[in-house]
């Protein structure tokens, strides 16, 4: 049963979770917070930047910190980064803080939805596909070990995302019993 109303999403890059986290929060009377929109926000440049000066281990850091930092707040909604659960700290609070979500998305998909994007270090490489499969085969158990609940990215939009999983998170909450007289 979660500790908190919190709602964690995991997943890879593409899988959505900062656009169904961005939907869900205000639906769930919660608050929405992207760690990388925080980053970006705390140090004025993009991620591929703190990549090329800190290197991936300072960006790691820096994501650990701001997860540490939010997932102790009541009532949020936060989209991790796809790395987030590279880090034992970072699962162990985000599985005791609240509930997590794990998004996922059949690789040609998240390809596609990725393909444009300049904004992901890790996807400037010749070959995106192979990175991101390689990222999977080693993050996936990451992913299962933390999630409460898993959902197919794959079928359906955002909305209808977001309303399922509405749905499921209410059935899992401790129904509240009257009082007996
Ligand atoms: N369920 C969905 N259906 C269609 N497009 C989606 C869906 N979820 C995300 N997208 C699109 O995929 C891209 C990546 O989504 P994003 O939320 O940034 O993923 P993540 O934060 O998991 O990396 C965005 O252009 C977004 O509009
Ligand atoms: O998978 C990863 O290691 C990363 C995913 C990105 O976030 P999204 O999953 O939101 O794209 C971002 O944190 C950074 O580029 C590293
Ligand atoms: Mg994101």
């Amino acid at each position: 049963m979660s500790r908190t109303r919190n709602v964690f999403l995991v997943g890879p890059m593409g899988a959505g979770k900062t656009t169904i986290g961005r939907r869900l929060a205000p639906a769930l009377g919660l608050t929405f917070y992207d760690s990388d929109e925080v980053i970006i926000s705390r140090t004025g440049v993009d991620i591929a930047t703190i990549f090329d000066i800190e290197g991936e281990a300072g960006f790691r850091d820096r994501e650990s910190r701001v997860l540490d930092e939010l997932s102790a707040l009541d009532g949020v909604v936060i989209a991790t980064g796809g790395g987030a659960i590279l880090r034992e700290e970072n699962r162990e609070r985000l599985r005791t803080r609240g509930q997590v979500i794990y998004l996922t998305v059949p690789l040609d998909l998240q390809l596609r939805r990725t393909r444009r994007d300049n904004q992901r270090p890790l996807l400037q490489t010749a070959n995106p596909r192979e990175r991101l499969a390689a990222l999977q085969r080693e993050r996936e158990p990451l992913y299962r070990a933390i999630a409460d609940i898993v959902i197919d990215t794959g079928a359906n939009d955002s909305k209808r995302l977001a309303r399922d999983l509405i749905k499921r998170l209410s059935a899992t909450r401790e129904p509240v019993q009257p009082q007996g007289r």
